[in-house]
């Protein structure tokens, strides 16, 4: 079946190389989706790793062309599995892990110790001691009772260990509340003030090595203007070797979405605000995780249901349990029925219709206001942009067990975290 182009307007928005073909059927990394929802079963999700890759090398170049020694680094938090960080590990990428499930799973991806940056608000003891005994580059202090349990941890082993410091900057992007990190008010990092007395402690510690400042003011990040302000603010605490931006660059999620500046622009931007502040030669780091994997991934649904209640209702076998985005922060995504890929024209069998999930929520909505091709029970449908924060915060709410990730790519399909089953959720009990 020869493949036509994707219209213009979903290319922005679904996995590079995507098609649809003659019969308007979504093919993504060389396969027919309809046949992968076959084959797979659904709520699933579908990684094109062409489209990961690609958009690693962007970065990865974007940074090196603005600064030969400029880092990368992927903020893991956005998707956590094991193939995930060998492919990123593989694009020659740092990994910043936030918890010792992180740090695990990315040693188990084939990320070295020494490209690994260890976050947190509330590191325990044990994260401390993995982080510090399985050597990771760099550990972000965020406050100063991890000082404290950290200066132990390295008396015990005489051991040294290189930090950054996490300071808040008192900037607040235009972004959603939740996912507004850098303001005065926040739990993460330390404000100037009290920065400057950790900055104090940590110069004089005995096996703590402060290389620099870290910071991150938030997440889906349209605009560049913050990160200039974001380093007016810290360069009143001094002039450091390293200052670690903290990624947050935004993604387009629906046809009409806002854009984000693009990779090249965000990492010039971001290099030159450094040089504008502090002069050449600083050591630059950017931890993007969103912008790294969100368009690389859709999420297949099956319909189950299809019921008129003042407005129409479209019921699939997902929802909040694989995807709190809409929850969390009315987000909205595109959906669409894989094999009638009518695009964004209107068609005389559209129906608007809410697209609901199957959990016992009235919030558990995936898109309010869809706009489907006639949708009958059995369709497929497609919510594209589901790569970042879709798996990694999946649950088992209503005793769901959580889907499946598969890769894709030039026409092969292969399970890369297998679909839970009953017995895993049995598993928790004792
Ligand atoms: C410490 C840290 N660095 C970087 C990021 C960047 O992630 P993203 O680019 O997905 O916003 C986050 C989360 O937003 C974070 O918490
Ligand atoms: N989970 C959030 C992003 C959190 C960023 C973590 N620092 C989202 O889906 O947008």
């Amino acid at each position: 079946m020869p493949a036509v182009q994707l219209d213009p307007r979903l290319a922005t928005i679904y996995p590079l190389g995507t098609e649809v073909d003659a019969r308007g059927r979504l093919r993504i990394g060389g396969c027919d989706a309809l046949e992968l929802a076959r084959e797979f079963g659904t709520p699933a999700y579908f990684v094109v790793e062409d489209d990961l890759r690609t958009r690693a090398q962007a970065f990865v170049e974007a940074f090196r062309a603005a600064s030969p020694t400029a880092e990368v680094v992927f903020a893991s938090k956005a998707f956590p599995c094991t193939a995930v960080y060998r492919v990123l590990a593989e694009e020659g990428i740092g990994c910043d892990v936030a918890s010792a499930g992180e740090l695990a799973s990315a040693l188990r991806g084939g990320f070295a110790p020494r490209d690994i940056h260890l976050h947190g608000n509330a590191k325990t003891e044990e994260e401390l001691a993995y982080a510090v005994e399985a050597r990771v580059r760099e550990i972000v202090v965020d406050n100063a009772d991890e000082i404290d349990r950290l200066e132990r941890i390295l008396a015990e082993r005489d051991a040294r260990q290189r930090v950054l410091i996490r300071v808040a900057p008192g900037v607040s992007p235009d972004t959603h509340p939740s996912i507004s990190t850098g303001g005065p008010n926040t739990k993460f990092g330390f404000n100037p003030e009290a920065a400057r007395d950790a900055i104090a402690r940590l110069r004089a510690s005995e096996r703590i090595d402060l290389e620099g400042i870290h910071f991150h003011i938030g997440s889906q990040i349209m605009e560049l203007a913050p990160f200039g302000a974001a380093l007016r603010a810290v360069s009143e605490l001094g002039d450091f070797g390293t200052y670690n931006l903290g990624g947050g660059l935004g993604v387009q999620y629906t046809v009409d979405g806002p854009q984000p500046p693009s990779i090249e622009e965000y990492a010039s931007a971001k290099v030159r605000l450094v040089e504008e502040v502090f002069g050449p030669g600083k050591r630059v780091i950017d931890e993007p995780g969103r912008a790294l994997t969100a368009r690389s991934t859709v999420t297949l649904y099956t319909v189950q249901s299809v019921k008129r209640n003042v407005v129409t209702w479209v019921a699939v076998d997902g929802g909040m349990s694989d995807n709190l985005r809409p929850m969390l922060y009315d987000a909205r995504y595109e959906i669409d029925v894989v094999d009638r890929m009518t695009g964004p024209q209107p068609s005389e069998d559209d129906v608007v219709a809410h697209v609901t999930g199957k959990h016992c929520e009235s919030g558990d909505l995936l898109v309010r206001d869809a706009r489907l091709n006639a949708p009958r029970v059995g369709d497929v449908l497609v919510t594209p942009v589901t790569g970042a924060y879709g798996h990694a915060m999946a649950n088992t709410y209503n005793g769901s067990p959580r889907p499946p990730v598969i890769f894709v790519s030039g026409g092969d399909a292969r399970v890369v975290v297998r679909r839970e089953t009953r017995e895993d959720l049995f598993a928790r009990d004792v």
